[in-house]
């Protein structure tokens, strides 16, 4: 049997010596398009940050592919794993193609520049995304949906066989978001595994076939969705009570607000 896409062994993460994740473990298999919810402030971000690289961590281990990410230079993990994350440095003075260019780094050589390859790669990429149009724009430019769309795009460019995403669905109106998830839907048919951070219940319900919630940096609940999407779950994890019905076209599980009085 191959390796899982991500094996995580009892990882401890956090900031400044305070402890956020607390020896998580959890294995992702490839193809699987799963993911991870949880309350403010339970560890979602700082997981994603931990298996992208960007966080060290104190304790436990990652495996992407099977390598231990902390073995793998940053070129090496960018060729196994693209990221669209919540927080976008400050991208002054770069056109979004260029942007968008910047996902083929891992694949130049030393001496190498862009070839015609990755020109079309990014071309496809911003298509797939709705971005073409803002090719030429400054990125400081662009509103924090088309901005989203631009990261989402360079991180599809990058071909990767694993994709993490931090809430790439928050700054997008209700066609943009399904125009992702639809998306995101088509690219795990074809193999892409995904892992998506995600708050809104009901859109993590219909796409992803199983849910990570987090609380208080552990994992409280993990399983298909058909089976953990239930009311007694949702209220334990969110501490409010919800109700649950199913989808009236899919039957998909999808969450309501219950007033309190
Ligand atoms: N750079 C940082 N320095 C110090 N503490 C941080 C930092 N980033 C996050 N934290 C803290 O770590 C904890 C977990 O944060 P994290 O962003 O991982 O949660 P989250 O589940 O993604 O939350 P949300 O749903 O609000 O996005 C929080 O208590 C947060 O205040």
């Amino acid at each position: 049997m191959s390796a899982p896409m991500i094996e995580i062994r009892n990882l401890s993460a956090g900031y400044k010596g305070q402890p956020v994740l607390r020896g998580i473990s959890l294995n992702v298999g490839e193809g699987e398009f799963t993911g991870i919810l949880g309350p403010n402030g339970s560890g979602k971000t700082t997981l994603i940050r931990a298996l992208s690289g960007v966080l060290p961590y104190a304790n436990g281990s990652i495996r992407i592919a099977g390598h231990d990410i902390r073995d793998l230079s940053a070129k090496a993990r960018a060729r196994h794993c693209a990221t669209v994350a919540q927080k976008n440095p400050g991208l002054s003075g770069v056109r979004a193609l260029s942007l968008v260019l910047m996902g083929r780094y891992p694949h130049i050589s030393f001496l190498g520049g862009y070839s015609r390859h990755d020109y079309l790669r990014v071309q496809a990429a911003m298509e797939e995304t709705s971005s073409l149009d803002l090719a030429e724009r400054a990125t400081e430019a662009l509103s924090g949906g088309e901005l989203q769309r631009v990261i989402t795009a360079k991180a599809l460019a990058q071909d990767t066989r694993l994709l993490l995403l931090d809430e790439a669905a928050s700054n997008l109106d209700v066609a943009r978001t399904m125009d992702l998830y639809e998306l995101l839907r088509v690219k795990n048919a074809a193999g892409l595994t995904i892992l998506t951070v995600a708050h809104d219940l009901n859109l993590a319900a219909l796409y992803c076939q199983r849910l990570v919630f987090l609380k208080n940096g552990s994992v409280a609940a993990d399983g298909p969705t058909r089976e953990i999407f239930t009311a007694q779950t949702l209220s334990d994890i969110y501490e409010t009570p919800l109700a649950v019905a199913e989808h009236p076209l899919t039957g998909t599980p999808q969450a309501y607000l219950v007033p309190r009085a």
